[in-house]
């Protein structure tokens, strides 16, 4: 390699000394010629772009992708427990972890395991359910696409959406989450909560309000979209990235409807920063959308004040359930952007979070479940405590 370049997976490596943890930067070849038309007519391509800034990011930039970089790790830290034939090392590491986790655990107890509790501290108000997808109700996998649900999960949540009002709040767009879940009897919230469909009349009485819309089958519904000036420019961007995507082996990027998110699962370790500073640097040109990580992801979604807490707040009150302090919202979820919705709990000091992780995790969530079977038995749990109960009432 005298020429400090080589060709790899279509890539060009180039060598960059001002770079202090990465020396190679991927630089696709199809960025020469990548180019597309916005809204407004205007063309954009990254070689309207000064290349110098592909191969060598500013200082701000290198830190906030080192800085999403680091927390993407973060939330797919290595595994807990030992093997057999770790070595007397790993052994050790393993041990420590197993404590710092049995401390995380007293601190985020089982939701399972204190569900009397749960019950108990919520004697005397309205339980309401909201729910993550990925994660939560389905395992996570390596490609997006296939993150079904099992049927088990599905008869639990229309269970529990017979018994509570129940909402699913969720990155996805609204339409693909419906097409994994296939259930009319609960509320949906797409691209982190940026857009909200529900029944305009719950099924428990309450008046929604919000937009009127009809569904295929002609339902009155409502809908709120807090971001559908940005349907546009999310397009364009789309455009751009799935360009800068398509030659980074493993790479995938999901169009979400008002959110990009660009799939790192299936992409080298190694490769992350380029592909990373690659979606940085198309970003660039527009300062009216942000980017935030997920479990291996990178998502991108309009600079705007909505987040999956204001989305649970929103939907509290499309229910009637809003201002009523006899309202107990459980919401679980895995990930990040789930902490907004934990933390509205929080400050509403009523209800609580449930954390599904297997690792320890920085959470504003109370309680935890392990993993989307355990969320399944808590879900089951709180069907048959709801249906005894009913049965004792009559
Ligand atoms: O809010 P969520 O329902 O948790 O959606 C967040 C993102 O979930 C999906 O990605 C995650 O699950 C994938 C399938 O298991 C996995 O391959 C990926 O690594 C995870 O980050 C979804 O594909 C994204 O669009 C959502 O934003």
């Amino acid at each position: 390699m005298a020429s400090g370049r080589m060709r790899k997976h279509g890539f060009t490596l180039k060598e960059s000394s001002s770079l202090p943890t990465s020396k190679f930067h991927l630089v696709p070849h199809t960025c020469k010629v990548l180019s597309s038309r916005l809204s407004d007519g205007s063309v954009i391509s990254p070689t309207t772009m000064p290349m110098k800034r592909i191969v060598a990011p500013s200082k701000a930039e290198r830190a906030s992708v080192h800085g999403w970089l680091e927390a993407m790790k973060n939330l797919s830290p290595p595994r807990m427990r030992c093997m057999q034939n770790d070595s007397f090392e790993d052994k050790t590491d393993c041990d420590l972890m197993d404590v710092k986790y049995r401390a995380w655990m007293s601190e985020h107890p089982s939701a399972l395991d204190n569900f009397n509790a749960i019950i108990e501290v919520s004697a005397g108000k309205r339980i309401a359910i909201f729910l993550d997808y990925d994660g939560t109700l389905s395992p996570i996998v390596e490609d997006p696409e296939c993150a079904f649900m099992s049927d088990d999960m599905r008869t639990a949540v229309k269970d529990v959406a017979n018994l509570f009002p129940t909402a699913i709040i969720t990155g996805r767009s609204r339409e693909k989450v419906y097409d994994f879940v296939q259930l009319s009897e609960l509320y949906y919230a797409g691209s982190h909560g940026m857009d909200i469909m529900g029944p305009a009349q719950g099924c428990h009485g309450f008046k929604a309000q919000g937009t009127k819309a009809l569904d295929e089958k002609g339902n009155e519904m409502v809908l709120f979209q807090p971001a559908s000036k940005f349907t546009q420019v999310i397009n364009d961007v789309f455009k751009l990235l799935e360009e800068v995507t398509k030659n980074v082996p493993g790479a995938k990027i999901e169009h979400n409807k008002f959110c990009i998110s660009i799939h790192f699962r299936c992409v080298k370790e190694e490769n992350w920063l380029a592909l990373a500073e690659q979606v940085q640097h198309v970003l660039d040109a527009y300062p009216n959308l942000r980017l935030t990580q997920g479990r291996k992801i990178l998502e991108i979604r309009p600079s705007i004040s909505w987040n999956k807490g204001k989305a649970l707040d929103y939907l509290l009150k499309a229910l009637g359930l809003g201002s009523r302090n006899d309202i107990f919202p459980i919401y679980i979820g895995d990930d990040r952007t789930d902490e907004d919705a934990f933390k509205l709990l929080t400050r509403r000091k009523t209800g609580l979070g449930i954390l599904v992780s297997k690792t320890i995790k920085d959470t504003n969530a109370l309680y935890s479940l392990r993993e989307p079977s355990e969320v399944l038995e808590f879900l089951m749990h709180l069907v048959k405590w709801r249906r005894r109960r009913l049965n004792r009432l009559m």
